[in-house]
């Protein structure tokens, strides 16, 4: 097979298995916690973290334990391929949803394991819209402990940099009153890169910097109040 048809074809298995993984959990979601939860989201991480044995991916973790906030958080990162989510699974911490576009919520059982999950799905051509989900999600966090996940480029990027930041995330957070937690998934492009039909097996480096200066830059509020006995700089 030509590099070309290789490349759709794992990524025509990738969808497949996205198909078939959701349409496998919802029913076992709905018999074990009856509806939209995210504790539902335990049993969609397991599924997914099958995914990387097929593909011959691995992640390696640096600095995970700046990761161990309790409570809410918002967790931001940058966001290049639909394989970021498996990345995400890898680490994904208990009482955790994402926010993704609404447009994924109508990709069949795919949609609808992330509806089961807890996905908070918005509509980013509509920013009034948005904010208004936003600003639910702001006291739900702080009801009912959630941590949320952002990718703050709002769209993938593939390019090795960073888009600029849409602001949600860091709105959530101050709203919320809680510290923002930066992922960065090391760069894809010597396994993965659509534009020159490459998809093999690779390594990922999932690392979780400082959160200190984060939480003080973009909040205000003083990090230990937040961040307890884990205090950094
Ligand atoms: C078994 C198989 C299983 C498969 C399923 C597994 C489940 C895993 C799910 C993984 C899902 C991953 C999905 C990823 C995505 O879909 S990424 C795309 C969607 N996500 C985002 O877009 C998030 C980032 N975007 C934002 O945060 C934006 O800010 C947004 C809220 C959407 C608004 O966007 P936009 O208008 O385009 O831009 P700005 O950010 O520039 O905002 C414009 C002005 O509005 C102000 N603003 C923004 N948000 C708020 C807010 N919450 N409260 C108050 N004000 C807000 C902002 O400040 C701007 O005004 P100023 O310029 O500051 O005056
Ligand atoms: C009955 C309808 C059937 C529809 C079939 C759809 C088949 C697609 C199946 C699986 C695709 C796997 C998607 C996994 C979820 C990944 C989420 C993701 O990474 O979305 C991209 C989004 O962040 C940004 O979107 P854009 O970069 O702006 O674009």
């Amino acid at each position: 097979l030509s590099p070309a048809a290789r490349f759709q074809l794992k990524i025509g298995l990738y969808c497949a298995l996205c198909l078939a993984a959701s349409a496998l959990a919802a029913p076992l979601c709905l018999l074990r916690h009856g509806g939209r939860t995210v504790r539902n989201m335990r049993i969609i991480k397991n599924m997914v973290k099958t995914f990387k044995y097929i593909y011959g991916l691995r992640f390696e973790t640096k600095g995970l334990e700046n990761f161990q906030v309790e409570g809410p958080c918002v967790i931001v990162s940058n966001h290049q391929s639909i394989l970021d989510m498996i990345g995400l699974m890898e680490i994904l911490p208990d009482n955790c949803v994402q926010i993704g576009k609404k447009e994924l919520l109508y990709m069949g059982p795919v949609g609808l394991i992330m509806y089961l999950g807890g996905v908070i799905f918005i509509n980013r051509k509509s920013t009034s819209n948005a904010k208004t989900v936003m600003s639910g999600v702001a006291q739900t966090m702080l009801d009912e402990n959630v941590k949320v996940w952002v990718y703050p480029e709002g769209t993938r990027n593939g390019n090795g940099d960073l888009l600029p930041f849409k602001k949600g995330a860091f709105h959530l957070a101050i709203q919320a009153q809680v510290p923002i937690i930066p992922v960065v998934y090391s760069s894809f492009s010597s396994f993965y890169n659509p534009a020159k039909k490459l998809f093999i097996s690779g390594t990922v480096l999932l690392s979780t910097p400082l959160v200190y200066g984060w939480t003080l830059c973009v909040s205000g509020l003083p990090a230990e109040e937040k961040l307890g006995s884990r205090q950094r700089c």
